[in-house]
Parts: C-alpha cells; sequence; structure tokens
C-alpha cells in the first residue's frame, strides 16, 4: 500500500498545504474555550455585559478564522486526492493494458474492474480523509489534554486515562477489520463477475430458462457479501456508543471533581466549563478519528489489492527497443514448439514444427479444444512458447519489440469484438490514417461492403458497444475488414468466419486470395469447406501436428482429416 505514496509527489503541496490549514483551524478552535473561561469568570461574575459581548465577538471572529481554514483545507484536500486516485487509476490502466493474456487468464477481468473503480476510489477518499483529520484530530485531541492540564492538573488526569483506553479499543478494531474489508471486496469481484457474466449472457440464460437459477446464484453471492459488509459494519458500529460512552463518563467525572474543586476554591466555574468542552471537543475529534481509522482500513485493504495488480509482471516481456531487421526465411516458423498454459497440468501444445512461407494460405484444422487457437496465438506473442521457437521473417518473436512484431500482424479472434464509435472509427484501429478509398477496399474483400452501404451514414454510421446493433455475422465481417485495412504481413482469421453463411464464407474465401502475394494468411476453422483450398493444411489433434499437406494428399494419408472431411462433405467435395 505505503508504494502508492508516490504518486503523491505532484500534489506535494495540496499535500502539506490542507493539514497545515486543518492544525490552523484546529488551534483557532483549542482557543474559544480559554475565552469562554474570561466571559464567566470575569464578564457574568462582574456582572460585565460589554466584556461579554468583547469576548463573544473575539469568539465569533475565531470561528469565522477556523471555517475559513477549513474551507481552504477542504480544497486542497479534495485537490491532492483527485489527482492521487487519477494518477493510480492512469498507471493501473496502463498496467492492465501490459498484461500479458497469461496474467488476464489468471487475474480475471471482473477483479480488475473493482480494483479499477472501486477500490480506487475507496483510496481516493481514503487519502482525502487522511489529509484533512490526521494533523487536525491528533492536535485536537493532545491540545486540548494540554490545555486541560494548564487549567487543572488532577482534572486533567480524567483525560490521561480516556484518552489511552479509547486509543486501545479503536486500535483493535482497526486489526480485525483489515481482514473483513479484504474479503469484502473479494466478495464484490465474485458480485461482478456473476453480473457481468449474467448480462453478457442474457439471452442463453433466457433460451435455457435458467432465470430462476440464476437469480438464486446471484442472490446467494450477494447475500454473502452482504453478511461479510454486515461483520465489518457491526464491527465499526461497537466504535461509536464506546468512544461516546467512554467520553460522558469521563465528562460525569470531570464535572463530579470539578465540583468539589469550585466547592473548595481550587478552580472556578469557568474553568470546569472549559474542561468539558475541552472533553466534548476530544469526543468530536475521536469520533472523527474513529471514522478515519474505519475509512483508513478500508483503504489499506484496497491499497494492497491494487497495489498487489500493479506489481503483477507481465510474462510477455518486451525487451526488443531497436528495431528488428527481418532476415531472410519463411514467413513463420515453428522449430518444435511446445506452449503450456500458467497452472494448465498438461501441455495444450507440443513438438510443433512447420513453414509457412510468404504469400501462402495455411488452414489450421482439428476438433475442438485440439490446440488450433493456441497456435496462432503464439505468432503475435499473445503467450510465450516454453519450448522450441516461432520465427516471424526468420527471426525470432522475441527478438522484436511487441509494437514491431504485432504491426505485422492483423488478427481476427474468434469473437468479434467491435468498439462504440462511427465504422470508419473501427475501421482505423490499425491503420490511423486509413483513407476512406483503403477502407472500402477491406471491406470489399470482407464481404461487408453491403453491410455498411446499407447503413444511415455509411462508413459514419454508428456501432453501439460491442456492435450490439450488427448481426454475429455482419461483426465478424467488419472485424475481418478491421485487419484487412492495416494490410499485414500475415493474416490470421481464428475461426472468424463461422457466423457466415456457406455463400459468403466462399466468396470470403476467394476475395482473400485475391490480396497481396505478400500476406500469409491463416485459416483457423473447424470447416473442412473452408481450409480445403488452403496451400498447407496443418491437422491438429491433441495439441500436436498429426497431419501437414494439401487436401488431397492429407485426404490420403491422415486419418484425422479423412475423419473430418468425411463427417462434413459429400464425397465429390471431398475429392
Ligand atoms: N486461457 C486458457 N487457460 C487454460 N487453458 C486453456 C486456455 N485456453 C485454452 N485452453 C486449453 O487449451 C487447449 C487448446 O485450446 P484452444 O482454444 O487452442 O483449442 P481450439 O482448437 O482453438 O478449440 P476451439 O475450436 O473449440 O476454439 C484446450 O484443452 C483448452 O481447454
Amino acid at each position: 500500500m505505503f508504494r502508492l505514496f508516490k504518486y503523491i509527489k505532484n500534489y506535494k503541496k495540496e499535500s502539506i498545504l490542507a493539514p497545515l490549514f486543518k492544525f490552523l483551524e484546529a488551534s483557532f478552535e483549542l482557543l474559544i474555550p480559554l475565552v469562554m473561561v474570561r466571559i464567566i469568570d470575569i464578564g457574568i461574575k462582574n456582572r460585565d455585559i460589554e466584556y461579554v459581548k468583547k469576548m463573544s465577538i473575539i469568539m465569533v471572529i475565531l470561528g469565522i478564522i477556523g471555517l475559513l481554514c477549513s474551507l481552504v483545507a477542504q480544497f486542497f484536500a479534495a485537490k491532492a486526492a483527485v489527482g492521487f486516485g487519477s494518477s493510480i487509476r492512469r498507471d493501473l490502466f496502463q498496467h492492465i493494458q501490459s498484461l500479458s493474456y497469461n496474467e488476464i487468464d489468471k487475474i480475471g477481468s471482473s477483479t480488475m474492474i473493482t480494483r479499477l473503480t472501486s477500490d480506487v476510489n475507496q483510496i481516493q477518499t481514503g487519502f482525502n480523509l487522511l489529509l484533512r483529520l490526521f494533523l487536525r484530530s491528533p492536535c485536537i485531541v493532545f491540545g486540548a489534554m494540554v490545555m486541560a492540564f494548564t487549567i487543572n492538573m488532577k482534572a486533567a488526569f480524567v483525560f490521561v486515562v480516556t484518552i489511552p483506553v479509547i486509543s486501545v479499543f479503536v486500535l483493535a478494531l482497526m486489526i480485525i477489520s483489515i481482514p473483513i474489508y479484504k474479503k469484502v471486496q473479494n466478495k464484490l469481484d465474485k458480485v461482478l463477475l456473476l453480473t457481468k457474466e449474467n448480462l453478457a449472457g442474457v439471452r442463453v440464460i433466457r433460451a435455457f430458462n435458467r432465470q430462476k437459477d440464476e437469480s438464486e446464484a446471484f442472490e446467494s453471492a450477494s447475500s454473502d457479501l452482504v453478511k461479510t459488509q454486515l461483520m465489518g459494519g457491526n464491527i465499526s458500529a461497537l466504535l461509536n456508543p464506546f468512544t461516546y460512552v467512554m467520553i460522558n463518563l469521563a465528562i460525569v467525572t470531570l464535572v463530579w471533581i470539578g465540583g468539589k474543586q469550585v466547592y473548595k476554591g481550587i478552580i472556578t466555574q469557568g474553568e470546569v466549563v472549559a474542561l468539558v468542552n475541552y472533553m466534548s471537543q476530544i469526543l468530536v475529534e475521536l469520533v472523527k478519528l474513529a471514522f478515519l481509522i474505519i475509512m483508513l482500513t478500508k483503504s489499506l485493504a484496497c491499497g494492497n489489492r491494487v497495489n498487489q495488480l500493479l506489481q503483477e509482471e507481465a510474462s510477455v516481456v518486451d525487451t526488443a527497443e531497436t528495431k528488428i531487421i527481418p532476415k531472410d526465411g519463411p514467413s513463420v516458423e515453428f522449430k518444435d514448439v511446445g506452449f503450456l498454459y500458467q497452472g494448465a497440468k498438461e501441455e495444450a501444445l507440443s513438438n510443433l514444427t512447420f513453414v509457412a512461407n510468404k504469400g501462402q494460405t495455411i488452414g489450421v484444422i482439428g476438433g475442438t479444444g485440439s490446440g488450433k487457437s493456441s497456435l496462432v496465438n503464439l505468432i503475435p506473442r499473445f503467450y510465450d512458447v516454453i519450448s522450441g521457437e516461432v520465427l516471424v521473417n526468420g527471426v525470432n518473436v522475441k527478438e522484436y519489440s511487441l509494437q514491431q512484431l504485432r504491426s505485422k500482424i492483423g488478427i481476427v479472434p474468434q469473437k468479434a469484438v467491435l468498439f462504440r464509435g462511427t465504422i470508419r472509427e473501427n475501421m482505423r484501429w490499425g491503420k490511423k490514417d486509413a483513407t476512406d478509398k483503403e477502407i472500402w477496399e477491406a471491406l470489399e474483400i470482407a464481404q461487408a461492403k453491403e453491410i455498411v452501404e446499407l447503413k444511415d451514414g455509411g462508413l459514419d454510421a454508428l456501432v453501439l458497444q460491442e456492435g450490439k446493433n450488427l448481426s454475429g455475422g455482419q461483426r465478424q465481417r467488419l472485424t475481418i475488414a478491421r485487419a484487412l485495412v492495416k494490410k499485414p504481413e500475415i493474416l490470421i482469421l481464428d475461426d472468424s468466419s463461422s457466423a457466415l453463411d456457406y455463400a459468403t464464407d466462399a466468396k470470403l474465401r476467394r476475395a482473400i486470395q485475391t490480396i497481396s502475394s505478400n500476406t500469409t494468411v491463416f485459416l483457423v476453422s473447424q470447416r473442412a469447406a473452408t481450409i480445403k483450398n488452403a496451400d498447407k493444411i496443418l491437422v491438429l489433434d491433441d495439441g500436436k501436428i498429426v497431419g501437414s499437406g494439401t487436401h488431397e494428399q492429407l485426404i490420403l494419408n491422415c486419418e484425422v482429416y479423412q475423419e473430418i472431411c468425411l463427417s462434413q462433405l459429400s464425397k465429390e467435395e471431398v475429392q
């Protein structure tokens, strides 16, 4: 958590001025009971109305100065806290962007969202309170105690007993609360995960009539969260009654001791009132301090979670700084590649060796879970191999900077994702300055020209969040066009025509074959028809290449390929 304090450096001035003005406010507040002593012991005792009026004006002035100091402090505290929070949020967001698929798979996106939003907000609120109270509250508590000693030693001992007892109690509560608040945030992650899954899969839930089951699962996660929150809340709730009881007992003791001493003529009535006033100030301040401690406890738990995420190191490290000059070599080459997902027991890919030459179309086929996506994800280094080598243009992918490597590759993932904005904005993701002509060309190859032409506004038509106003097939074609706009050296289509009808899929394949002879295309599919005409087909089974060659070669010598083809194509199509 304390590592996060480096984010204060841009707000040093505000972080010093805010507590300083709070300290000034506290000092003026501590003077008020002294003025009261004079009003009672001099003004009222001698029935000197003029003196009472004069002192009352001084009291109001002290109050106004205190208020002004408080306003200035609030301003600086808010500025520092908002800046502190937004710096953390910005760095955390950038850090998440730098993480590789391994960490994203391991951590999960819902907890990342909670950490980026709710946790950072909590840290921001905690920091704001800290700036406002960490100097003010102890200053009032100890200042009032010192003032009490200057008034009367014996009575002031009541302060010496009360304050440590409350402090120990507050500390104990804090130690108990920290793990509870950490649990609360973890359970919040769970609720968020369920909410996210449910909202994303709302249609599937309805189609399977699972509303009741899903509501029950949500209810259970939510009530689990509520229980933990209540536990934390109940513990924190003990704080205020305990503090009030202790302070009121102390006030009763003060009045009792003070009363006896007034009777003996040791102290004046005004001084007793001042002592009670100091005790009340301490009460208010301890309640605030207790609140600060609860908030800080929560912030500490959130800070640790944010810090944990910031400490997470990317497993795919971008070490290359200089631009690599590609060597003479195949467009893509796998040399005895082995790959294992983090936490998995068995390799997802083993002993993969193949070559893809410039301009070739490589079909990748295999059953579900055979490793097709894993294979193509190794080319742009979404994951790193655990053995062997992946080479692009004769150079190990690890030697390129991620930026240089990925700029060569256009990838269309299985799930077609578009972003909120115009179609043109979406198309320019790969090439910021793509002209409309380039965009239309890409749309034509991707069989998406008609979709855009029929939309109101054409390229300016709005794509809603996640492309909700488009069908699955339309989304797929637009994501293919987006990858084509970039004119990549290597184009990876990871099962990206699964939502297309056969005729469109065939047109798309024919069009893709017409693109530059320098583009190497990886066509991943479970459909034999999609990859049948590829220059080379890789047949995957259980993470291994069990066949490699053209359709004609494989149909004769690869059993797995034969099975796939015979289950999907007619005898004529197979030939
Ligand atoms: N992120 C992941 N973490 C752990 N294991 C994974 C992950 N992604 C895939 N796997 C596992 O790796 C193996 C290969 O998965 P992969 O997604 O590459 O298969 P695929 O051939 O593309 O399947 P499909 O055609 O169904 O998309 C499977 O056993 C799968 O369960």
